[in-house]
């Protein structure tokens, strides 16, 4: 088939399970049309503007209509608005209304708030007169000087402030929360992808936690959560869920949920999920790398991603067609501890960790304090009854200490 025809399709198909991502919605019609000149002021031309009037009047049971383009100029949705006397979206405001669905913690609900504030602030500079129909009468409020629009828009600059305020001190609060985990050093691994391209489900299969909650559906994960799994070395570390990306998706709303994004770039490695058993993964997966590179993350974590192909059981037969990448199911379990040994290898190279073996006294203090400021994997008693080969896996800053503490059993350690 035509690669336009395809690539069209696609698009139509995204579209479609943008809108059903809202609770009750539901798409009567779908029409592909030609848009107009980029950089112009209407979506269409003029001869397709009147057929898609024509075939919306037709439609009886639709109530709104979504124009997958990024975003459109305030006063061309008002134009379309009042041409189909019909609510028009764009996939601007369209994700916010998913967002506003999907927002469960008071933070992603204030993030959404604050994304929401530049499309408030255009339609009050866009429609001045709008106050006086909502009945805020004359032109100049209480002797304030003020006219409503300029009451309106320091409405929204305060609002923006207080949001930011409060924001600022959740951010604090989860500083001191990476501090935490940074203290303890759990190695902590962020996964990152496309919308509904499996991160979640894949957390659960690695972490075998019950509460998270996958869905079929675009946005299902708003809140970035972390999840404890072990790898097998037996060392314990934190996945990072997080927000899927999305094509065609304004950069201010990207940046409104990159307080939540902040915790990817502080993670140890990045794991990066492609949805292979979907047509478009290719796109899918050069928006995901691109919208990286503009969260600024360190060059390192980016570089060092491991690539992970996702639903390979939608795919008979699939092999990832660049070495590196791991085919990888989270519904049949194929490629799970490959996967788990990879991450294993790039967490210690990351985190300076090492697996050592090392010849240790048992009935001293030196085993006690392996079990505390290491992760013992294995210990094997020696014949002789009173030293063992203990297996551990250890930061370099912890290894400096024992060594310190305890010189006679260093010279020992075996890298392994
Ligand atoms: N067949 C198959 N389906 C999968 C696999 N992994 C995930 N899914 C399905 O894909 C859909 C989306 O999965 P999620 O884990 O919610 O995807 P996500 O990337 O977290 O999505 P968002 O949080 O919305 O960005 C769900 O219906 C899953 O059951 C897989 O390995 N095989
Ligand atoms: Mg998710």
């Amino acid at each position: 088939m035509d690669p336009c025809v395809l690539a069209a399709e696609w698009q139509v198909a995204e579209a479609a399970a943008l809108v059903r991502a809202l609770p009750g919605w539901s798409v009567a019609r779908t029409l592909v049309v030609p848009s107009a000149a980029p950089g112009s002021r209407l979506v269409f031309g003029k001869g397709n503007f009147q057929d898609v009037t024509e075939k919306i009047k037709g439609c009886q049971d639709i109530t709104s209509v979504f124009l997958n383009v990024e975003k459109m100029a305030p006063p061309t949705k008002k134009e379309l608005e009042t041409a189909w006397a019909l609510r028009v979206f764009d996939r601007f405001t369209l994700v916010l209304h998913i967002f506003r669905c999907n927002a469960r913690t008071r933070e992603a609900r204030m993030q959404l708030a604050l994304a929401e504030i530049p499309l408030l602030r255009s339609s009050v500079n866009s429609d001045p007169g709008q106050q006086y129909q909502q009945g805020w009468g004359s032109r100049y409020i209480m002797g304030s000087g003020e006219s409503p629009t300029e009451l309106r828009a320091r409405a929204l600059r305060d609002r923006e402030l207080r949001l930011r305020r409060v924001l600022e001190r959740l951010r604090d609060k989860r500083r001191l929360m990476r501090k935490e985990r940074v203290r303890r050093e759990f190695p902590v691994v962020s996964v990152v992808g496309y919308t509904n391209c499996g991160k979640t489900t894949l957390i659960q299969a690695l972490t075998g936690e019950s509460a998270l909650q996958p869905r079929d559906q675009p946005f299902a994960t708003l809140d970035v959560t972390v999840h404890a799994g072990l790898l097998p070395s037996r060392l314990r570390i934190l996945y990072v869920d997080t927000i899927g990306f999305l094509s065609q998706l304004p950069h201010s709303l990207i940046h409104a949920f990159s307080a939540t994004l902040e915790d990817v770039a502080y993670s140890d490695v990045l794991v990066h999920v492609t949805d292979v058993s979907h047509p478009d993964a290719e796109l899918q997966k050069a928006t995901v790398l691109s919208t990286l590179r503009g969260l600024h993350l360190p060059p390192a974590l980016l570089e060092s991603a491991l690539e992970v192909h996702s639903k390979v059981d939608l795919v008979p037969g699939y092999t990832p067609p660049c070495s590196g990448a791991l085919a990888v199911s989270a519904i049949s379990g194929r490629g799970l501890d490959e996967l788990k040994a990879a991450l294993e290898a790039s967490v210690l190279r990351a985190t300076g960790r090492q697996v050592l073996t090392m010849h240790v006294r048992l009935g001293g203090p030196q085993l006690g304090w392996l079990y505390k400021e290491a992760v013992v994997q294995q210990v094997q008693e020696l014949p002789e009854g009173d030293a063992a080969h203990v297996t551990v896996v250890i930061t370099q800053a912890a290894y400096g200490r024992f060594r310190k503490l305890f010189p006679i059993d260093a010279p020992s350690a075996l890298p392994h």
